[in-house]
């Protein structure tokens, strides 16, 4: 299998704290991955090794990705430039009007990042990733602290652009709805120390509906997974 990112034998601790046990995780061009976890497990810092921001305390990190986006739980907008500079500044020639559009932030091009809301700050964090045109796009809770209308809204358009033109995707989540809708591939985290418990099936096609029967009943079967009720095989 061509890969484009790979983990192998990835532990981190931080001093006597163990946060990720032999995480071997690997991507391959175009496939979407969510990671499901419990809050604290060790996500984050995942992200963050895969990121260059933390460094592993063994293993390593293949990366082939041409260019790389990162959404993080915090906006990291900068603060003296408008939405539409924010845009510009990460790629000058980028179709601004597009990415922002596609996160229903089109009417506020001008604004300055502290005029917006966080759940708006958000939506433009995610249009600014987008806006580079990412063969490996990660994403950390992007969805966290929006309303269940805008966050599906924003899946579908995120699905779009990856049909479009299919990029690598390892998206964070608690949300089953978002893995299940997000990825072809969940991959489910222990507690912390975070270890892979199982991989399973994400998205089975591009048809696949939020609101259908099918949807309902594996999104079901994840939360008992996850709440213990059921038995990995
Ligand atoms: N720089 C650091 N120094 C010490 N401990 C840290 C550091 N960064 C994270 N931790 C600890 O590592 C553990 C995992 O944190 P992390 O943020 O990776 O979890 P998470 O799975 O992303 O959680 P959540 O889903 O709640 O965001 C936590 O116990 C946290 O306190």
């Amino acid at each position: 299998m061509e890969t484009l990112l790979k983990t192998t034998n990835l532990c981190k601790s931080f001093d006597e704290l163990e946060v990720l046990r032999d995480i071997n995780l690997a991507i391959a061009p175009g496939e979407r991955v969510a990671l499901l976890g419990p809050s604290g497990a060790g996500k984050t810092t995942l992200l963050k090794i895969l990121a260059g921001l933390e460094t592993p305390t063994s293993g390593t990190v293949e990366n082939h990705a041409q260019r790389n986006a990162f959404v993080f739980q915090e906006p990291r907008l900068i603060p003296w430039r408008s939405v539409k500079n924010n845009l510009l500044f990460v790629n000058p020639a980028g179709d601004y009007k597009e990415a922002l559009r596609s996160v229903e932030m089109a009417d506020f091009a001008d604004y300055p990042p502290a005029d917006l809301s966080g759940g708006m700050r958000q939506r433009v964090n995610l249009a600014r990733a987008l806006i580079t045109q990412p063969d490996l796009l990660i994403l950390d809770e992007a969805f966290h602290s929006l309303d269940l209308g805008i966050k599906m809204r924003l899946m579908e358009s995120l699905n779009q652009h990856w049909q479009e033109n299919p990029f690598g995707l390892l998206c964070v989540t608690h949300d089953p709805k978002e893995a299940l809708y997000l990825a072809d591939r969940i991959v489910l985290l222990s507690a912390r120390p975070a270890s892979i418990l199982a991989e399973i099936e994400g998205r089975p096609d591009q048809q696949w509906e939020i609101t259908s029967p099918d949807f309902l009943t594996r999104e079901s079967e994840l939360i008992q997974l996850l709440s213990g009720k059921t038995q990995l095989d």
